[in-house]
Protein backbone atom coordinates (compact mmCIF):
# COMPACT_ATOMS: atom_id res chain seq x y z
CA UNK A 1 0.00 0.00 0.00
CA UNK A 2 1.37 3.22 -0.96
CA UNK A 3 2.20 5.79 1.78
CA UNK A 4 -0.04 8.80 1.96
CA UNK A 5 0.51 12.26 1.75
CA UNK A 6 -1.31 13.93 4.37
CA UNK A 7 -2.08 17.62 4.72
CA UNK A 8 -0.05 19.85 6.69
CA UNK A 9 -1.24 19.61 10.40
CA UNK A 10 -1.77 15.98 10.50
CA UNK A 11 1.04 13.01 11.17
CA UNK A 12 0.25 8.80 11.41
CA UNK A 13 2.41 6.25 11.17
CA UNK A 14 0.51 3.44 10.04
CA UNK A 15 -1.23 2.51 6.93
CA UNK A 16 -4.19 4.72 5.77
CA UNK A 17 -6.75 4.45 3.37
CA UNK A 18 -7.90 7.56 1.53
CA UNK A 19 -11.63 7.70 2.08
CA UNK A 20 -12.46 11.41 0.94
CA UNK A 21 -11.39 14.94 -0.88
CA UNK A 22 -12.41 17.78 -2.46
CA UNK A 23 -12.55 21.59 -2.82
CA UNK A 24 -10.14 24.24 -3.55
CA UNK A 25 -6.56 23.62 -4.55
CA UNK A 26 -4.34 25.08 -1.27
CA UNK A 27 -4.58 24.33 2.22
CA UNK A 28 -5.16 27.65 4.28
CA UNK A 29 -1.79 28.77 6.37
CA UNK A 30 -2.08 28.87 9.83
CA UNK A 31 -0.03 30.02 12.58
CA UNK A 32 -1.23 28.45 16.11
CA UNK A 33 -2.71 25.38 17.14
CA UNK A 34 -4.93 24.40 20.01
CA UNK A 35 -5.10 20.92 21.43
CA UNK A 36 -8.96 20.07 21.42
CA UNK A 37 -11.20 16.83 22.39
CA UNK A 38 -14.06 15.88 21.15
CA UNK A 39 -16.18 12.76 22.88
CA UNK A 40 -19.23 9.89 21.35
CA UNK A 41 -21.10 7.54 23.87
CA UNK A 42 -22.17 5.25 21.07
CA UNK A 43 -24.00 2.65 22.43
CA UNK A 44 -24.91 -0.82 20.46
CA UNK A 45 -23.54 0.49 17.37
CA UNK A 46 -26.82 2.22 17.07
CA UNK A 47 -27.51 5.59 19.06
CA UNK A 48 -25.21 8.33 19.88
CA UNK A 49 -25.31 11.06 22.54
CA UNK A 50 -25.08 14.53 21.05
CA UNK A 51 -25.04 18.09 22.71
CA UNK A 52 -26.58 21.06 21.23
CA UNK A 53 -23.99 24.10 21.80
CA UNK A 54 -25.24 26.43 23.77
CA UNK A 55 -22.64 29.02 24.07
CA UNK A 56 -19.29 29.75 22.96
CA UNK A 57 -17.56 28.36 19.23
CA UNK A 58 -20.22 26.60 17.15
CA UNK A 59 -23.09 27.89 19.02
CA UNK A 60 -26.36 26.39 17.55
CA UNK A 61 -24.66 23.11 16.35
CA UNK A 62 -24.63 19.62 17.75
CA UNK A 63 -21.44 17.87 18.47
CA UNK A 64 -19.92 15.67 20.54
CA UNK A 65 -18.54 16.68 24.04
CA UNK A 66 -15.53 18.28 24.07
CA UNK A 67 -13.28 21.40 24.41
CA UNK A 68 -9.69 22.67 24.92
CA UNK A 69 -6.83 20.33 26.83
CA UNK A 70 -5.49 22.28 29.80
CA UNK A 71 -1.90 22.73 30.76
CA UNK A 72 -0.28 19.14 31.92
CA UNK A 73 -3.39 17.34 30.91
CA UNK A 74 -3.12 14.01 28.20
CA UNK A 75 -5.95 14.55 25.67
CA UNK A 76 -7.73 11.65 27.29
CA UNK A 77 -7.94 13.18 30.43
CA UNK A 78 -9.24 16.60 28.80
CA UNK A 79 -11.97 14.52 26.83
CA UNK A 80 -12.44 12.57 29.83
CA UNK A 81 -13.68 16.10 32.25
CA UNK A 82 -14.88 17.61 29.09
CA UNK A 83 -17.65 14.95 29.53
CA UNK A 84 -17.87 14.80 32.68
CA UNK A 85 -18.35 19.09 32.71
CA UNK A 86 -20.68 18.66 29.48
CA UNK A 87 -22.92 15.57 29.94
CA UNK A 88 -22.44 14.83 33.52
CA UNK A 89 -20.92 11.09 32.89
CA UNK A 90 -18.10 9.36 32.84
CA UNK A 91 -16.93 6.54 29.92
CA UNK A 92 -14.48 4.52 29.26
CA UNK A 93 -13.16 6.55 26.25
CA UNK A 94 -10.88 5.28 23.50
CA UNK A 95 -8.86 7.18 20.88
CA UNK A 96 -10.45 6.98 17.48
CA UNK A 97 -9.54 9.27 15.64
CA UNK A 98 -7.86 12.57 15.06
CA UNK A 99 -8.92 16.28 13.00
CA UNK A 100 -7.52 18.76 12.34
CA UNK A 101 -9.08 22.25 11.32
CA UNK A 102 -8.48 25.65 10.31
CA UNK A 103 -11.79 27.83 10.57
CA UNK A 104 -11.05 31.29 9.33
CA UNK A 105 -11.41 34.26 12.02
CA UNK A 106 -10.28 31.84 14.93
CA UNK A 107 -7.11 32.59 16.81
CA UNK A 108 -5.76 29.33 16.11
CA UNK A 109 -6.16 25.80 13.91
CA UNK A 110 -8.04 23.46 16.23
CA UNK A 111 -6.03 20.06 16.29
CA UNK A 112 -8.77 17.49 17.97
CA UNK A 113 -8.23 14.13 19.50
CA UNK A 114 -11.42 12.14 18.96
CA UNK A 115 -12.59 9.27 22.01
CA UNK A 116 -15.38 7.15 21.46
CA UNK A 117 -17.07 4.94 24.22
CA UNK A 118 -19.87 1.38 24.05
CA UNK A 119 -20.80 2.90 27.80
CA UNK A 120 -20.95 4.86 30.38
CA UNK A 121 -21.79 5.64 33.98
CA UNK A 122 -24.16 8.64 35.42
CA UNK A 123 -27.11 10.14 34.78
CA UNK A 124 -26.75 12.47 31.19
CA UNK A 125 -27.26 15.88 32.39
CA UNK A 126 -27.99 19.55 30.69
CA UNK A 127 -25.19 21.93 31.49
CA UNK A 128 -24.78 25.77 30.75
CA UNK A 129 -22.74 24.78 27.67
CA UNK A 130 -24.58 21.81 26.07
CA UNK A 131 -27.65 20.09 25.93
CA UNK A 132 -26.98 16.69 25.14
CA UNK A 133 -30.00 14.57 23.90
CA UNK A 134 -29.97 11.02 21.83
CA UNK A 135 -29.94 10.51 18.37
CA UNK A 136 -29.86 7.10 16.20
CA UNK A 137 -27.21 6.71 13.84
CA UNK A 138 -28.96 6.42 10.56
CA UNK A 139 -28.15 3.98 7.68
CA UNK A 140 -26.52 6.56 5.62
CA UNK A 141 -23.72 7.27 8.25
CA UNK A 142 -22.92 3.51 8.57
CA UNK A 143 -22.34 2.47 4.80
CA UNK A 144 -18.87 1.04 5.74
CA UNK A 145 -18.22 -2.99 6.96
CA UNK A 146 -18.46 -2.81 10.15
CA UNK A 147 -17.21 -6.49 11.48
CA UNK A 148 -17.87 -5.78 14.96
CA UNK A 149 -21.71 -4.49 14.06
CA UNK A 150 -24.58 -6.44 15.53
CA UNK A 151 -27.29 -4.63 16.28
CA UNK A 152 -30.33 -4.12 13.48
CA UNK A 153 -30.31 -0.59 12.61
CA UNK A 154 -33.60 0.13 12.03
CA UNK A 155 -35.13 3.29 13.73
CA UNK A 156 -37.27 0.84 15.94
CA UNK A 157 -34.23 -1.18 17.19
CA UNK A 158 -32.56 2.46 17.72
CA UNK A 159 -35.74 3.28 19.77
CA UNK A 160 -35.22 0.88 21.83
CA UNK A 161 -31.73 -0.42 22.25
CA UNK A 162 -32.38 -2.45 25.03
CA UNK A 163 -34.88 -4.76 23.35
CA UNK A 164 -31.95 -7.20 22.64
CA UNK A 165 -29.38 -5.71 24.77
CA UNK A 166 -28.43 -5.20 28.55
CA UNK A 167 -25.91 -2.83 29.23
CA UNK A 168 -26.05 0.69 29.52
CA UNK A 169 -28.23 2.83 31.20
CA UNK A 170 -31.05 4.37 28.96
CA UNK A 171 -33.44 6.29 31.27
CA UNK A 172 -33.59 9.17 28.68
CA UNK A 173 -35.01 7.58 26.13
CA UNK A 174 -36.38 4.50 26.56
CA UNK A 175 -39.12 3.73 24.71
CA UNK A 176 -39.16 6.78 22.71
CA UNK A 177 -38.60 6.97 18.81
CA UNK A 178 -34.94 9.13 18.51
CA UNK A 179 -34.15 11.07 15.74
CA UNK A 180 -31.74 10.48 13.06
CA UNK A 181 -28.38 12.66 13.82
CA UNK A 182 -28.89 16.17 12.68
CA UNK A 183 -26.20 16.42 10.19
CA UNK A 184 -27.64 19.91 8.93
CA UNK A 185 -27.06 21.92 12.16
CA UNK A 186 -23.24 20.23 12.35
CA UNK A 187 -20.29 21.38 11.65
CA UNK A 188 -20.23 19.75 7.66
CA UNK A 189 -17.13 18.63 8.32
CA UNK A 190 -18.82 15.62 10.61
CA UNK A 191 -20.34 13.23 8.00
CA UNK A 192 -17.39 12.31 6.11
CA UNK A 193 -15.54 10.81 9.15
CA UNK A 194 -18.51 9.99 11.62
CA UNK A 195 -18.84 6.54 9.66
CA UNK A 196 -15.52 5.82 10.30
CA UNK A 197 -16.04 6.39 13.72
CA UNK A 198 -18.97 4.09 13.90
CA UNK A 199 -16.90 1.68 11.84
CA UNK A 200 -14.24 1.56 14.19
CA UNK A 201 -12.05 2.45 12.07
CA UNK A 202 -9.01 4.43 13.22
CA UNK A 203 -9.40 7.86 11.16
CA UNK A 204 -7.48 10.89 10.92
CA UNK A 205 -8.41 14.17 8.49
CA UNK A 206 -8.65 17.91 7.37
CA UNK A 207 -11.18 20.49 6.71
CA UNK A 208 -10.49 24.25 6.28
CA UNK A 209 -13.85 26.79 6.47
CA UNK A 210 -14.36 30.22 5.78
CA UNK A 211 -15.70 32.95 8.06
CA UNK A 212 -19.46 31.82 6.90
CA UNK A 213 -18.47 28.27 8.38
CA UNK A 214 -18.23 26.84 4.89
CA UNK A 215 -16.18 24.40 4.25
CA UNK A 216 -13.28 25.22 1.64
CA UNK A 217 -11.11 21.82 1.37
CA UNK A 218 -11.19 18.81 2.85
CA UNK A 219 -9.21 15.26 2.83
CA UNK A 220 -10.69 12.14 5.38
CA UNK A 221 -8.57 9.10 5.58
CA UNK A 222 -8.79 6.22 7.39
CA UNK A 223 -6.68 3.12 8.83
CA UNK A 224 -7.58 -0.20 6.96
CA UNK A 225 -9.04 -2.55 9.03
CA UNK A 226 -11.00 -1.76 12.49
CA UNK A 227 -10.52 -0.95 16.15
CA UNK A 228 -9.85 -3.98 18.26
C1 LIG B 1 -14.58 23.36 12.35
O1 LIG B 1 -15.01 22.05 12.40
C2 LIG B 1 -15.29 21.40 13.55
N1 LIG B 1 -16.00 20.28 13.43
C3 LIG B 1 -16.33 19.57 14.52
N2 LIG B 1 -17.05 18.44 14.35
N3 LIG B 1 -15.95 19.89 15.77
C4 LIG B 1 -15.24 21.02 15.91
C5 LIG B 1 -14.86 21.82 14.83
N4 LIG B 1 -14.13 22.84 15.31
C6 LIG B 1 -14.06 22.70 16.63
N5 LIG B 1 -14.72 21.58 17.00
C7 LIG B 1 -14.91 21.06 18.36
C8 LIG B 1 -13.67 20.92 19.17
C9 LIG B 1 -14.19 21.03 20.56
O2 LIG B 1 -14.71 19.77 20.97
C10 LIG B 1 -15.34 22.02 20.43
C11 LIG B 1 -14.93 23.43 20.74
O3 LIG B 1 -14.52 23.51 22.04
P1 LIG B 1 -14.81 24.82 22.93
O4 LIG B 1 -14.43 26.03 22.18
O5 LIG B 1 -16.21 24.76 23.43
O6 LIG B 1 -13.79 24.55 24.08
P2 LIG B 1 -13.97 24.77 25.64
O7 LIG B 1 -12.64 24.51 26.25
O8 LIG B 1 -15.12 23.93 26.15
O9 LIG B 1 -14.36 26.26 25.65
P3 LIG B 1 -14.64 27.28 26.81
O10 LIG B 1 -13.40 28.11 26.87
O11 LIG B 1 -15.86 28.02 26.33
O12 LIG B 1 -14.89 26.46 28.08
O13 LIG B 1 -15.73 21.97 19.07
Amino acid sequence: MATLQLPPGLEYNGQLVETSNGGVSDWVAYKKVKLYTNAFVILNDAKVLLGYKKRGFGTGLWNGFGGKVDPGETPLQAAVRELEEEAGIEAPLEHCGVLFFVVDGADAAFHIDIFRADEYTGTVSETDEMRPEWFSVQKELLPLTNPQTTADHDHDHAANPQATEEEGPEPETEGLPLPDIPLKQMWADDEFWMPLMFSRRFFVGRADFDADDKMLKWWFAAAPASLS
